[in-house]
């Protein structure tokens, strides 16, 4: 199947110097969900201004739909929508009017139906009189996906969807954004939380000083780079490891007072293989007084990864 969107040597040097992108290559697939991960000024809201046309990049191209960019500007942009990260909208304006102006911004033919339908799929539909000023924060967000889902667009870009909202209404762009990719769109979003990508992604991207440093299936990430963790307290300390448990990855820690186990590949193997362990040290008449066991998360592969980057 055809890519969605296809970035090749995408370059950005702000004027000063500054290589906000440098050299990306990217293919999204249609109808996935992929997390862009990075920290603070890594580029990416660069990347997506680059392919929303509010950034001019320096070199590289891209290509949505398969149409290239520069030559089929308004063709491509037209089905791409954006939630910024902020509000950039008249604050006076009704939330209706708003949303549907939007939708005129990109040549679509108005369509009421369309827009109540939008409107409370984001539970706005009440709010649809109400001036934005007037909104809480949580809803002012939701007019903002209102707004780029206004033009029906197959491909779109969130922009940190869920900085300094609290858990429940992050929860709720959750189920949004779920919703939006069972109609078939394509989202791209980019997040500090790391959460947010274990749960959302079907992919994700790490980009770091404008470098992608790795794209995988998420569960292939945590199956490659995952490990489990785990610590036995041993009721009586020893000096050294039971021959019972030598073929494990297990050494003693605290003075021979607990065992760690190291090991598994971030699919629950490693689960499985603490109990063979604690099997072990039964048959050997070893007592242990309790287990802590700890999957590794996405974002301790994010910052060892990124440890690496320097
Ligand atoms: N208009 C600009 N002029 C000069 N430098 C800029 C401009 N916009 C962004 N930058 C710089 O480019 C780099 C990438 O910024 P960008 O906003 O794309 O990062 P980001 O990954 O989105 O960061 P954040 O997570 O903080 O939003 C940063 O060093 C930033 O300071």
């Amino acid at each position: 199947m055809e890519p969605i969107l296809e970035l090749s040597g995408l370059t950005k040097v702000y004027p000063g110097g500054l290589k906000a992108l440098d050299n990306v290559d990217l293919t999204i697939r249609r109808g996935e969900i992929f997390a862009l991960l990075g920290p603070n000024g890594a580029g990416k809201t660069t990347l997506i201004g680059a392919v929303c046309g509010l950034v001019r990049s320096s070199g590289g191209t891209i290509r949505a739909f398969g149409l290239d960019l520069e030559s089929d500007w308004r063709k491509a942009r037209a089905r791409i929508g954006l939630v910024p990260q902020e509000m950039a909208t008249d604050m006076f304006e009704t939330v209706y009017r708003a949303v549907s102006y939007s939708r005129g911004l990109f040549g679509v033919s108005p369509d009421k139906a369309r827009i109540e339908e939008i409107l409370r799929s984001l539970a706005l539909w009440d709010k649809k009189d109400e001036q934005i000023r007037a909104l809480s924060g949580g809803m002012k967000r939701r007019v903002l996906i209102a707004k780029a889902l206004a033009h029906e667009p197959d491909l779109l870009f969130l922009d940190e969807p869920t900085a300094g909202v609290d858990v429940e209404l992050r929860k709720g762009m959750w189920a949004i954004i779920d919703q939006m990719r069972a109609r078939g769109v394509t989202i791209i979003l980019t997040t500090h939380y790391i959460e947010e990508a274990e749960e959302m992604a079907d992919r994700v991207g790490i980009i770091s000083k404008g470098r992608i440093l790795m794209v995988d299936e998420k569960d292939a990430l945590m199956a490659r780079l995952g490990r489990t963790e785990a610590h036995i307290a041993l009721a009586e300390p020893m000096a050294e490891l039971p021959a019972a448990i030598a073929g494990f990855p297990v050494e003693l820690e605290e003075g021979g007072t607990s065992l760690r186990y190291r090991g598994g590949d971030g699919t629950g193997k490693g689960k499985a293989e603490v109990a063979e362990v604690t099997k072990a040290l039964t048959r050997a008449g070893i007592d242990y007084t309790g287990i802590e066991t700890r999957e590794s998360s996405l974002e301790d592969i994010f910052v060892s990864l990124l440890g690496e980057d320097g």
